[in-house]
């Protein structure tokens, strides 16, 4: 590191530390040295005025467009940009007009280049502003917001620098209310009950929130407010649509202005978006991510998102999977504006790579694909071909002339990571789901998605991280082919931990027999998400809080299982079940009893209606819920103690139990008593009479480990990790009549015991109940 480029950036104002720190990177370096010389060649005392060394600085390394460093620092060396305000709104200005020539003399309006701002008018400024505050000031001295006052005196003169009137107010306060004093330097201490900021702001927010039917689904639990736009994290960095070019790493070519101009005619400036998955499996969890925030960004904002499937490898595709793709959208609840195809575009996306050769950006390549795969592969030898000649091969490809794997298009661009002209197309002799035997060359996803991305006019393409490499190449084709180029956002994928949710690895799970198949409750694919019992909303709310962060998550399932449980308590009616029977018989049943009661399918809120359950001599318990003997920490029935009967306003007390050869209890016989009559007991019980007998289905987590494919965590390999205890089955539980007649999907909670679904193996004599998760409040009690 050369003593003398130190000396340069120190004599900037840059600390010895930052300059070395700066000299590493070598852009910015470079950018520093250009500007310093620039600014001493028009006026050499300030190459080494501090001031001028911080404009420097923040010019090369925060001015993203470096074609316009020159000019702006002959600004800076021409004092007519003097602060970093003024640098910022430079900034801006040309970001938002980022063709040139550029029109110097609106710019210098914007910047506020000749405003001088004297000292007078900053005073005059602060004080209009602090007798605006004296009120407030003068009663709460130095607790008061001085932010505020700052902020208003710069609203009034935009170009002065901050620390003037940073200083002037703090001179003008120190005036009005003298030096501090000790109560002024006391923290304020927080009256409990009384309102933060923050709760009203939640309350304001809260009632905002109500008016915008797309985010009702998004009110957190406890009073926590969240906006669509808080959840959708990374999404506020977002470009207004039309604004593609302030995206930075955009690619703003001559004609991307008038480009622009045709897309927003079309389009009419709303969002669009698209959900793009492959129809060759069942979606995941994952998928519901992707569906929420492209559905949900689009809704949010007013606009439209397209469901495209991505059909461009026919051997994989099923008629099956298309359908059960929609199906899953639409089941979350969202409408897609339209169902597209990649292969809609097939034709069209033919004729631009004739175009894309005959410009010279493609050419047919007959390497092996074993030979250009991997790290660093050898350049093609037929680069540089004639395009006559590629042209011919393209024609006879799409002819079925050459064989399979003999010849490609591919793309001169080079992608990310380095890896240099992708394929465009490959020869497959293999017919389309939709386009039959039309075609015998299939377009890659690096030609086919921002194609049709442009072509649907799509203002902001959403898709997971591992595409950023492709981010490039997405720009460069569009922009080569003079197409509408859309934005490219990525976000991080969601991953569960205790799952896999690859299709491979599911498939080989259910090959294997350790689930049934794809909807298997103890699967993470959304249907079996929805054969379990997972409600649509629990799992958009579920999407809604992990947020759209870049960062790759791993989120415990049971957040999930958290957002299940708040939108089942508030939708699955109440009904009392026991899945280890115990009979007991009650000896002196009134005889006046009517032998049925009323019960509420919502105790918290009788207003929702109720049911009728038998209610007569002989009841069953949970097995669990009866012992000979209490102690001091339980609660339910024993031989001496008495236990509540829920809903039916009656206590018991036992009078004998019957016991098996082997000693097992058999029956509990009870007297009843009215709760109105005797002291209230330590507990209440379910029970039910004459009820139902159902198959109940108890599920656990289906992997032992966190990450169940991580081989140091489980060097055997996922299915060795496979929990054999994952399902329960129970042939004879007994559930209350209420539930007779239910169908597929119909949900319960099961007092005490969880949230149950009715499953598709149910038929006219049996009902077949999953859990769906457990009350977690109960798990812990005895
Ligand atoms: N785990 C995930 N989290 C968030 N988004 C995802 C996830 N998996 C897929 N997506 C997104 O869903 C969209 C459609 O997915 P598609 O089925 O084509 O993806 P995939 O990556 O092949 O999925 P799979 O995990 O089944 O291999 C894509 O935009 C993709 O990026
Ligand atoms: N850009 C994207 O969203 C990618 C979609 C594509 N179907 C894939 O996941 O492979």
């Amino acid at each position: 590191m050369a003593e003398a480029d130190i000396t340069l950036l120190v004599n900037t104002g840059l600390s010895e530390q930052k300059a070395k720190e700066t000299l590493k990177n070598e852009a910015v370096t470079q950018s520093m040295k250009s500007a310093i010389e620039q600014v001493g060649k028009i006026s050499p005392d300030l190459k080494s005025d501090k001031d001028v060394g911080k404009l420097i600085y923040h010019v090369a390394t925060k001015l993203k467009a470096k074609k316009f460093q020159n000019p702006i620092m002959e600004y800076i060396g021409l004092k007519k940009i003097t602060s970093e305000i003024q640098l910022n709104a430079a900034f801006d200005y040309l970001k938002h007009n980022p063709l040139e020539p550029v029109d110097w003399s609106t710019f210098e309006k914007e910047c506020g280049v000749g405003v001088v701002i004297t000292p007078d008018q900053v005073e005059d400024a602060v004080e209009q502003v602090i007798s605006k505050h004296k009120a407030g000031l003068e009663s709460q001295r130095y607790k008061y917001n001085i932010g505020l006052i700052m902020g208003e005196a710069r609203n009034k003169l935009k170009w002065a620098d901050g620390k003037a009137i940073k200083n002037e107010v703090d001179m003008q306060v120190l005036d009005l209310l003298g030096p501090k004093t000790a109560a002024d330097l006391e923290k304020p201490v927080k009256q409990k009950g009384s309102k933060t900021p923050k709760d009203a702001e939640n309350t304001k927010k809260k009632e905002q929130l109500k008016e915008t039917p797309s985010v009702e689904n998004f009110l957190g639990r406890d009073g926590e407010v969240m906006s669509f736009m808080e959840l959708m994290g990374e999404a506020v960095k977002f470009h207004k649509p039309g604004e593609n070019y302030k995206t930075s790493g955009y690619v703003i070519t001559e004609k991307t202005m008038d480009l622009m101009k045709e897309h927003l005619k079309t389009t009419g400036g709303k969002v669009y978006s698209r959900f793009p998955p492959e129809p060759n499996g069942i979606l995941h969890i994952g998928h519901a991510k992707a569906i929420n925030f492209n559905f949900g960004y689009a809704k949010a904002y007013g606009g439209n998102c397209y469901l495209r499937y991505d059909d461009t490898n026919p051997e994989k595709e099923e008629e099956k999977f298309f359908t059960a793709i929609k199906e899953m959208v639409e089941w979350l609840g969202y409408k897609p504006w339209k169902v597209t195809h990649a292969s809609d575009n097939f034709d069209k996306l033919y004729g631009y790579a004739v175009e894309l050769i005959k410009r010279g950006h493609a050419y047919i390549c007959h390497m092996r694909s074993e030979d250009i795969k991997g790290f660093n592969p050898p350049d093609s030898p037929w680069r540089d071909r004639p395009i006559e000649e590629s042209l011919q091969l393209f024609e006879d490809m799409k002819n079925g002339k050459i064989q399979e794997g003999e010849a490609t298009l591919r793309m001169k661009t080079t992608l990310e990571e380095g890896k240099k002209d992708p394929v465009a197309y490959r020869i497959k002799f293999a017919p389309h789901h939709r386009t039959g035997d039309k075609w015998c060359i299939y377009p890659t996803y690096d030609f086919t998605h921002c194609l049709c991305d442009s072509i649907e006019n799509i203002s902001h393409s959403l898709c997971t991280k591992e595409f950023q490499s492709r981010r490039s190449s997405y720009y460069w084709l569009c922009n080569v082919l003079d197409l509408y180029c859309p934005v490219q956002w990525e976000y991080g994928r969601l991953n569960l931990s205790y799952t896999v949710v690859s299709k491979r690895k599911i498939a080989k799970l259910i090959h294997e027999g350790y689930v049934r198949d794809w909807d298997d409750p103890r699967l993470f694919t959304l249907t079996a998400l929805r054969r379990r019992g997972f409600p649509p909303e629990a799992i958009n709310l579920f999407c809604a809080k992990v947020g759209v962060t870049m960062a790759q998550v791993v989120i415990d399932p049971s957040m999930l299982e958290a957002c299940v449980r708040d939108v089942l308590n508030v939708k699955a009616p109440r009904c009392m079940a026991v899945l280890d029977p115990l009979k007991v018989t009650i000896t002196n049943f009134p005889a006046d009893h009517k032998g049925e009661i009323t019960v509420p399918n919502f105790p918290a809120d009788e207003s929702r209606g109720s049911h009728v359950l038998p209610f007569q001599k002989t009841i069953y318990i949970e097995r669990s819920d009866f012992r000979e003997k209490s102690d001091k920490n339980y609660k339910r029935f024993a031989s001496d103690q008495t236990v509540g009967l829920r809903h039916a306003g009656y206590i018991l007390t036992v009078e004998s139990v019957v016991k098996d050869n082997s000693g097992n209890i058999t029956e509990v016989k009870a007297k009843c008593t009215k709760s109105s009559d005797t002291d209230k007991p330590k507990g209440f019980i379910q029970w039910v009479c004459n009820p139902l007998v159902c198959e109940v289905r108890l599920y656990d987590r289906l992997f032992h480990h966190k990450n169940p494919e991580d081989s140091n965590e489980v060097p055997g390999g996922f299915v060795s990790d496979v929990n054999r205890d994952s399902l329960s089955v129970i042939s004879n539980a007994y559930v209350d009549t209420s539930v007779k007649g239910s169908k597929f999907l119909d949900k319960y909670q099961f007092e005490r015991i969880g949230f149950f679904t009715v499953d598709k193996d149910t038929t006219s004599d049996r009902i077949v109940f999953n859990r769906t998760v457990t009350l977690k409040e109960d798990r812990d009690k005895n």
